[in-house]
Formats: C-alpha cells, structure tokens, sequence
C-alpha cells in the first residue's frame, strides 16, 4: 500500500485526471460513496455495542468487498490473504435490501436481486449527522457523502464554515447538488448549530490543500466538533492535521474514525497526527495503484503483500529440506563490555532465533569466562581489550575474525574508547560482507566524518533510535520526530545506507530512495535490550541471504510481531523484557 505526501496526490489526481481521463467529479463521487459506507458501518458498530477494534472490523463486510483496505495487520502466515473471502452475504446486517424473505430457496429461479447493503442502515432514523463541510474538495467530498447518508434515511445536516456560494469547482456542483436536494444548511456564524442534537459528525473541512493552523471558523468548528463528545468520522485526514508530517496544529480534530481516499497520507503514519486519527480506512475512489508505481511514490506501508510481492521475501521461511548450519549463514556479532554484557548476549541469541546457522560473539577477553553457557549454542571468540571494555587493538582481532562470516553486526553495549572511530573505520573499510551498524558504534560514526571513509562493496544497515538518529543527522531529537518518513529517505539515499529508524512505526529507508513504515509492534516494547534483539534478527537474516533491504524490513515486521505476540503472553505490557521478544520468534 502506498504512501503519499500531499504534494504526491495532487499529482496522482492530476495524472487520473489528465491521462486517464476520469473526471475530478467521477473521483470526488468515489470519495463521498466511500465515506457514507464507513459512516453507515460506523453506525452499524455503535449500533452493535461497539467494542474491539475485531468487531469494528465484522461491521460491514460489503463495504470490504468494495476494495476498504484497512490498516490491519496480518501475521506473516497470513501473508496477502483477501480479507474480502465470503465478505458479500448474510452477514448479520446486509440483507436489507434483498428481494423476498424466504430465505435460500423461493427466489425464482435465474432472478436474484440483492440492494446496496454497504449504503443502507437499519434503525437509520435514529442516526443525525452534521456534515461539516470547507471551501475545498475535502468539502467536496463530504457534500457527496451526505446526498448517500440521505438516501440511507439517515438525517443530515450542512454546517457550511464559509458563505456556500464560495464554493468552487467540483465542490461547487456538490453544493448545488446537496441544495437541490433539499439537504438541510446552516453557515456556520450566521446560522445557530447545535452539535447536541446530532448523534455524529462528518469531518469535511479541511484535508490535503491545508495549511497552518485552521483559521476562523474551521478553528471553532473543531473546537466545538471535539467539545461535542460526538463521534467524528474524518473524510481523508483529520482537519488541522499536517497531511505530510502529521504535526498537529491547534486545533485539530480527534477522529474516531478516518477514511482515507486513494493512498494512505504519511501525515496518518507519524505521531502525533497518527494518534488523532482513530481507526484508519483506506478507500480506492477509482487513481490506479499503477500509476503511483510508475510515479515513483518511494514510501510504502509495510505489509506482508509488500514483503512478498515488492521485496520478494519468503515470509513462510521455507527450510530446505536438505539444509544444515553451514547452508543458513554465520553471523559475528561484535558487542558487550563488562558492565553490558547483556546486549551483545541478547542481540547473539536474536540471530540464532532469526534463523542463521551459526553465530560467533566476539567479545573483550575478560568477559569470556563470565557469559560461557550464557547461551550454550553460541560461540565465544576472545578479542583482547582491557578490563572488559574494547580497545583501538581489537579492530585487527574483529577483522580476522569476520573474514568467512557472512555478515557482522557491531554496537550494541560496545561503550566508548579510546580511538574507536579509528577503530570502526578499520571495520568499515575492511569487513567483505554486510555490516549492521547499532547503539555505540552509531554515536562513534556521529563522530566521524565516515563519508571520506573508504566506500564499501557491501551494504551497511543502521539501526538508530530517535536520539542517535538525532546525533547522526545532527539535528534535535524533536526535529527528527518532526518527519521521520522524510529524514530517513533524504539521509538513506545521501549517505548510501540501509536506515533503519526506530520507534513508533519504525521506518526503513534505502539508499534507492524508498521507503517502508512498518505498524506491528506494541508500546510494551519501550524497553531496555529491544533495540539489541532487533540488531541480531536483521544480521541473522543477512546470513541467510536476504539482501539490505530484505533483512532490514523484514526485521522489523518480525520483531514487532514477536513484541506483540510476547505482550500477549505475559498479559502485562509493562512486564515485557526484550528476551520474551527473542523466545517469541
Ligand atoms: N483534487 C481531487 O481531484 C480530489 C481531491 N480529493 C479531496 O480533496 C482534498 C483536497 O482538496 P483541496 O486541495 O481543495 O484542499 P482542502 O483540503 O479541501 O482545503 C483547501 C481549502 O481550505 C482553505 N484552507 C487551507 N488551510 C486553511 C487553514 N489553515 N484554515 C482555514 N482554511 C484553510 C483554503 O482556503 P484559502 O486559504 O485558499 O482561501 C481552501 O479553500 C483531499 O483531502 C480530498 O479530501 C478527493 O476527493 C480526491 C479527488
Ligand atoms: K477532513
């Protein structure tokens, strides 16, 4: 599933438009039925208790077989199965508008007549929305939805936040359209609006044309729309959102629900846009996919159809039946000081679960005794040091011990030292196999100046969190929070590096300039030794020969979905530590 700046869209809706030839108002059409299928499924959900986001989902399986694409996650197991499969039929609430009642059997024979179930409500006279509707096509799109929320007998009301006759384009034929049909209209500063009375509120006022913070009377819409305490279902993003950045400018909208038209905006995906707009709906209004492809839209949504169908990865992790050891790849890890131990243990029995054959932890010489049966499947390799900690000397030990291995992972609890950049670039300049680069070595490599260091023939993989994404690119860490989607494709391609960005939505960039955002993962995962598991499940996938981006992606969707798994185990999110997360793999 893409990913779309706003910039992007409009170009996708230019290009429908102009190359396809589909009218703005054929699209705009698209976007208002889709938004009143989700408003009547929303309705259906209320209707039914509400409950689990599960039950949210069961709400209305027409819709899904009209192509709703949910931000919904599957397990890899479940990889690009449809979730449209028996979609269409009696399912607890479609039926409504099928000819006859008899049931299987006394249709007439060669006859069948089924009605527009997505679009139709039971008990809709007990439902009144406001439709808040802006000067743009977000206002467009939600004039179109309230003429099929009429249909379906649900009451509707216009909340105009400028004078209608403003209107232009295809949002003006909406208008005259939702007048002629006698839609009742207020405009909001000359007509009384009570939100009181409604039982929701369609969120049409602002969307990918805006800028800055909401002005006016959008401003007090929205304030008066979230005082409410009314569901709000938002028509492509909430109104005060940053489309691209998700920033959240006051004030903005907190959704329930948020249909979004065409391709998921990135704004939906970072914080904290991602966290006012609810549940997330995905509706095709009619721009081929292909034509973001041919685009070259770089970000994607990281799912498992991305993983097997875009990053070619075997997500079944087929073993062959003839493999041993030697055929899944040796890892080095090089990490852990006396005092964090622990992290270089972690990120080495992360490898080992991810699936390589063998794994070599080489470590400060007066470490060894300490960890041997740590891991009993492990192998130990001494590499000098003083007092536990590494040394500038140890790089020649690290070097040798990496020839014939096929990857090597460096970082995690490796601490500081003396002439360690000299160190690192010793390891950058002459591993011949990939490199995952986490934790310390990243804030040495901050230090360096490591694009006048030898440039590799193999790839490099980093894997910062927000703070050492921060040192790295030089920038606070609330600047890179600001787009991370946008900071890891700029850095990824200037730098020739995989990135992995860590935290909520962890992003993977390459240095081909795309992008992944992956959404497994669960907020227990804010722990210390997450990040070192995630390091060896990445070089453990190296050794098996995925490619940079493979591994790193895949990587990510398998740590999040091992967090998520772990978290279920212990019950308690808070209770999660990162080696649940390794026995969970
Ligand atoms: N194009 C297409 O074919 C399709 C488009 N689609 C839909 O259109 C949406 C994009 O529509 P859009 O580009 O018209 O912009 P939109 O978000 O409605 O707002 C623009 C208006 O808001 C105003 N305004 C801006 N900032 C403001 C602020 N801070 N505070 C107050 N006012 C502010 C600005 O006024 P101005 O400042 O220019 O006077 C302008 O009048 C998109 O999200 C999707 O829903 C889909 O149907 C697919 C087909
Ligand atoms: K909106």
């Amino acid at each position: 599933m893409y990913v779309v700046t706003a910039e992007e869209m409009r170009e996708l809706d230019r290009q429908t438009i102009e190359r396809l030839g589909i009218p703005a108002i054929a699209l705009m059409e698209n976007a208002g039925r889709a938004i009143a299928e989700e408003i009547i499924r929303f309705c259906r959900y209320q209707a039914g208790g509400g409950g689990t986001p599960a039950a949210w989902n069961q709400a209305g399986g027409a819709s899904e077989a009209a192509g709703t694409r949910e931000l919904e996650r599957g397990d890899a197991g479940a990889a690009g199965r449809s979730r449209n499969g028996g979609a269409y039929g009696p399912g607890g609430r479609g039926d409504a508008g099928a000819l006859g009642s008899g049931g299987p059997g006394v249709q007439p024979p060669g006859f069948s007549v089924s009605g527009d179930a997505a679009l139709t409500l039971e008990h809709a006279g007990a439902e009144h929305w406001l439709v808040l509707v802006g000067k743009g096509n977000n206002g467009g799109d939600g004039l179109a939805a309230a003429r099929h929320l009429r249909e379906a007998g649900i009451a509707v009301t216009l909340v105009y936040a400028a004078a209608p006759e403003s209107l232009a384009g295809e949002a003006a034929l909406q208008q005259n359209a939702a007048a002629a049909m006698g839609l009742p209209a207020a405009v909001y500063g000359r007509d009384r609006v009570d939100f009181a009375a409604c039982s929701g509120i369609l969120d049409a006022l602002l969307g990918t044309g805006s800028a800055g913070a909401p002005r006016g009377a959008y401003a007090e819409l929205i304030a008066a729309a979230n005082g409410s305490g009314k569901p709000i279902v938002s028509a492509d993003i909430p109104s005060g959102l940053d489309a691209d950045t998700g920033r959240a400018h006051e004030p903005y909208i907190h959704a329930a629900v948020t249909v979004c038209l065409a391709f998921l905006k990135r704004g939906l995906l970072q914080y904290p846009g991602a966290a006012s707009a609810g549940q997330v709906v995905v509706r095709s209004i009619g721009i081929p996919a292909a034509l973001a492809r041919e685009s070259g839209v770089p970000a994607s949504l990281l799912t498992p159809e991305v993983l097997r169908t875009r990053l070619q990865v075997d997500v079944s992790r087929r073993r062959s039946p003839e493999g041993h050891k030697g055929t899944y790849g040796h890892v080095l890890v090089a990490a852990g000081t006396l005092s964090m131990s622990g992290a270089g243990l972690l990120a080495s029995r992360a490898a080992l679960r991810a699936g390589c054959g063998l794994v070599t932890w080489a470590l400060p010489t007066m470490l060894l005794p300490y960890v041997i049966g740590a891991a009993p499947e492990l192998m130990l390799a001494a590499a000098g040091g003083e007092n536990g900690a590494w040394s500038a000397g140890t790089a020649a030990e690290v070097l040798r011990l990496s020839s014939g291995r096929d990857v090597t992972a460096v970082g995690p609890g490796l601490g500081r030292f003396e002439g360690d950049g000299e160190w690192l670039r010793a390891l950058w300049e002459g591993i011949e196999a990939p490199l995952v680069i986490d934790a310390d070595a990243l804030n040495i490599l901050a230090d360096s100046e490591y694009g006048s260091w030898a440039s590799r023939r193999h790839p490099v993989i980093l894997t910062p969190h927000p703070g050492e994404m921060a040192r790295l690119a030089r920038l606070s860490t609330a600047e890179v929070q600001r787009d991370r989607i946008g900071l890891a494709l700029t850095y990824a391609r200037e730098h020739g590096v995989t990135l992995v960005l860590k935290g909520a939505h962890t992003v993977i960039a390459t240095p081909e300039g795309e992008a992944y955002v992956n959404i497994t993962g669960h907020p227990g995962m804010g722990t210390g030794g997450v990040g070192d598991v995630l390091t060896g499940i990445i070089a453990g996938l190296l050794a098996q020969g995925l490619n940079a981006v493979q591994a790193a992606a895949f990587g990510v969707y398998l740590h999040g979905l091992a967090g998520e798994r772990a978290v279920r185990l212990r019950h308690d999110p808070a209770a999660l530590t990162a080696g649940d997360i390794i026995e969970a793999l």
